[in-house]
């Protein structure tokens, strides 16, 4: 390809129907540089096949809305694009090297396009495009305003005229539906007997045992009571499943207090992964409450009325086979009074809204989770954008007041504000203080400053002017907290300089020895060490209740020690990391894969959610050997959930990836004891703030971090995850 082929367009002496066919010609070049993906190239060349009169500007619109879409915006932000151009457009690089020269270009070419169109033409054009219903608004137009459905157009121009969103239609719906199911459970406040209620907390949460004057987890259940919607977010170990609980609990026992019959309660979380993590936190939460206190003749009657079982999202909807469509819709709902989504950071609109439609009328939906953690994989970054007054606090006077008689105690004068302050923020809680880590032990500390972008406190993080300063500031702080005696936090330096081309030269046994500084080998010789010995220690003839405990022991210890990394492809990604592991673990007979894809030992990644064999995507298995009649064969290991093993023949799995790496974004849901977090050598649109939070938060006891050079995690630091969506409206 060359120079010429993906340059700017001429606008002036071509008309425009043959601009049109030559804006494809060029998206076809900046699919194969990389920088849109063929979809979007695809999707606009079926328009221009069906429609040979649609404009430059209206297929490069479809083009750079697809686009978004793949990068987890749910619509495309025009102002943002115009005004960011190159940089914007940047985010849709897969960091694969080799291809950098010909992005560059493609990125030039794209960028000139946009240069030659101004909001204006944006505006005229898609508001007279037949393929585009328009929906532009007033900023200030209601939220309650009935869902329009904005005739068939497959494309929906809403938004602002400053601020005007592309979107495809469904996405659009998604959010139209989010917004209005929202609104509606947040309107409906139910009726409340101030004074009971109020015993009735101060019974879950004893004066003598708060930790602090205004305690959060008390105030998020006090703002959760007074609406049908309502989202605790909050670090790790924050508590929000020891509030939820309590919550639970409340809403119980003002049915008993009533006596009117138990509320029918489902919990969820987005994957198996985080639903099984889900149980067991709230079969420990169960196990902490403390009834004894509240003014009800029997307490312990309310611990049999709480849930236990979390099941993931999709088996709550009924999800079915090769298809969008769940058994739970509008015409079939869910049976519930309430439905609480744990980890719902993780759920892309289209899930979203396939929950909020699912759900009777009256039933009440509570979401918990890390606002700061990296969003969906999937378009969207619902629980995010939906947290945006969350630090603020911004609780309306009468709020504020009602807060105060119920938990005995003032909201922090920083938190309130005025009459008018947004619904939303009236019933959305953050628990600020974390009872897991240590306050101000080391990876807390490390995750506060990395969540803050190197700023000490929230309040200069709003404020900062230059975040890339802060963040090469913050290097020096990091340093630090890793250079105390006995810290939990490592730095790991490691050069990660080898081109593609010189991997392709050595050979694939000299290969590890030469990628991997003796550090890093002995960092993933000692993590992966004490599992790999257990499974060559494991009697493949044990009497089966044996097997179960030995392999359950394997788990254990292979969920001791997990290597992250920031991007699946690429000289550093997690697939090459994979290999390299294997290929290290071999020479060190820890492992012996003899050629063999499933071998003792392999540790797999659910990648899909399989209902025949109940396994979650998330789910993490390891092979081993046994005895069976005459024969030595393999099964992988899973755990069951309730204690036990699921075994599984390996030709059963179809979608499992080796683990000994594996993405950030897959980590999410997960914790694991010690947790090293490898950063590429330079920086990429990827390698975000959150990305690093969420990596940094995975770690229970240990956190390593690897990376190459300062200005990578200086970039790390200062980048922000942004995704376009019209949230505004609630
Ligand atoms: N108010 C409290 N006082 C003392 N300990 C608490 C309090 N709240 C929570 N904890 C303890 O802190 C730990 C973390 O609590 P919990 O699991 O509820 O937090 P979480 O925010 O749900 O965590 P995760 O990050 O795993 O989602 C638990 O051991 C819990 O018992």
């Amino acid at each position: 390809m060359t120079t010429q082929s993906m340059t700017a367009p001429n606008m002036t002496a071509q008309s425009e129907t043959s601009n049109g066919a030559r804006l494809l010609q060029q998206a076809q070049a900046w699919s194969q540089a990389g920088l849109i993906r063929k979809l979007d190239w695809m999707l606009a060349q079926f328009f221009y096949r069906q429609l040979p009169e649609l404009t430059e500007l209206e297929l490069l619109a479809i083009l750079l809305c697809s686009e978004a879409n793949g990068r987890g915006h749910v619509c495309l932000d025009i102002a943002a694009t115009l005004a960011q151009g190159t940089n914007q457009a940047q985010g849709s690089i897969q960091t694969q090297p080799g291809r950098s020269e010909l992005w560059q270009q493609a990125d030039a070419g794209l960028k000139q396009y946009l240069s030659a169109y101004r909001m204006q033409d944006w505006l005229q054009v898609l508001q007279g495009s037949s393929l585009v219903s328009c929906q532009l608004h007033d900023q200030q137009a209601s939220s309650n305003a009935p869902l329009v459905l904005a005739g068939s157009a497959p494309f929906v121009l809403a938004g602002t005229a400053h601020q005007p969103l592309l979107y495809m239609r469904r996405y659009w719906q998604y959010e139209q539906l989010i917004g209005r199911e929202i609104t509606r459970r947040m309107q409906a406040v139910p009726e409340l007997a101030v004074a009971s209620v109020g015993a009735l907390l101060q019974g879950l949460f004893p004066q003598h045992k708060r930790a602090m004057p205004f305690d959060w987890q008390m105030a998020a259940c006090a703002l959760a009571l007074r609406s049908r919607f309502a989202i605790i977010t909050g670090g790790p170990g924050t508590g929000k499943t020891t509030t939820v609980i309590k919550l639970l609990a409340l809403l119980q026992g003002i049915q008993l207090t009533g006596q009117q019959k138990p509320l029918q309660i489902l919990l969820a979380a987005p994957t198996g992964k985080a639903a099984a993590r889900l149980n067991e936190s709230i079969a420990q939460s169960l196990q902490q409450l403390d009834v004894s206190a509240l003014p009800l003749p029997e307490p312990e009657q309310l611990k049999a009325w709480l849930p236990t079982q979390v099941q993931t999202v999709h088996r709550l909807l009924g999800a079915r086979p090769d298809s969008r469509h769940f058994k739970h819709q509008r015409q079939n709902p869910l049976a519930a009074d309430v439905v609480v989504v744990d980890e719902a950071s993780m759920v892309d609109v289209e899930l979203m809204a396939a929950l909020v439609q699912a759900l009777p009328a009256n039933c009440r939906l509570y979401l918990l989770g890390d606002k700061d953690q990296l969003a969906s994989v999937e378009a969207g970054s619902v629980l995010g954008d939906l947290c945006r007054f969350a630090e603020a606090g911004n609780y309306r006077p009468d709020i504020a007041a009602y807060l105060q008689d119920l938990c005995a105690a003032r909201v922090p004068e920083q938190f309130v504000a005025t009459e008018d302050a947004p619904a939303l923020a009236q019933v959305t809680a953050m628990l600020r203080h974390s009872y897991r880590f240590k306050e101000g032990g080391a990876i807390h500390q490390l995750a506060s400053l990395v969540n803050r972008g190197g700023t000490a406190t929230e309040v200069e993080a709003a404020a900062a002017m230059d975040p890339s300063e802060n963040a090469r500031s913050a290097i020096a702080v990091i340093k630090a907290i890793a250079a105390k005696q006995d810290s939990p936090v490592q730095l790991l330096q490691q050069s990660m300089s080898t081109s593609v081309g010189a991997v392709a030269r050595t050979t694939a046994s000299t290969f590890a020895a030469t990628s991997f500084g003796d550090a890093l080998k002995a960092l993933l010789l000692t993590g992966y060490r004490p599992y790999l010995t257990a499974v060559a220690e494991f009697d493949p003839a044990a009497e089966p209740v044996q097997r179960n405990q030995a392999a359950l022991q394997i788990l254990a210890l292979q969920r001791d020690f997990q290597l992250l990394g920031a991007v699946r492809e690429g000289d550093w990604g997690v697939q090459g990391l994979n290999t390299r592991i294997e290929q290290l673990l071999a020479r060190h007979d820890l492992i012996k894969p003899q050629g063999q894809a499933w071998y003792p030992g392999r540790p797999v990644l659910m990648t899909r959610n399989d209902y025949h064999l109940q396994l979650m995507n998330g789910d993490i298995g390891v092979c081993l050997a046994m005895q069976e009649q005459d024969s030595m064969v393999l099964r992988v290991a899973f755990s069951d959930g309730e204690g036990g093993i699921r075994w599984v023949l390996p030709s059963r799995l179809h979608s499992v990836e080796t683990v000994f790496a594996m993405t950030v974004h897959k980590s999410q849901g997960s914790e694991f004891g010690h947790t090293a977090l490898l950063l590429p050598a330079s920086s990429s649109p990827v390698l975000t703030r959150e990305l690093l939070y969420t990596g940094i938060t995975r770690a229970k006891t240990r956190f390593t971090l690897i990376y190459d050079n300062d200005a990578v995690l200086a970039s790390t630091i200062a980048q922000r995850v942004q995704r376009a969506s019209g949230f505004a409206l609630v």
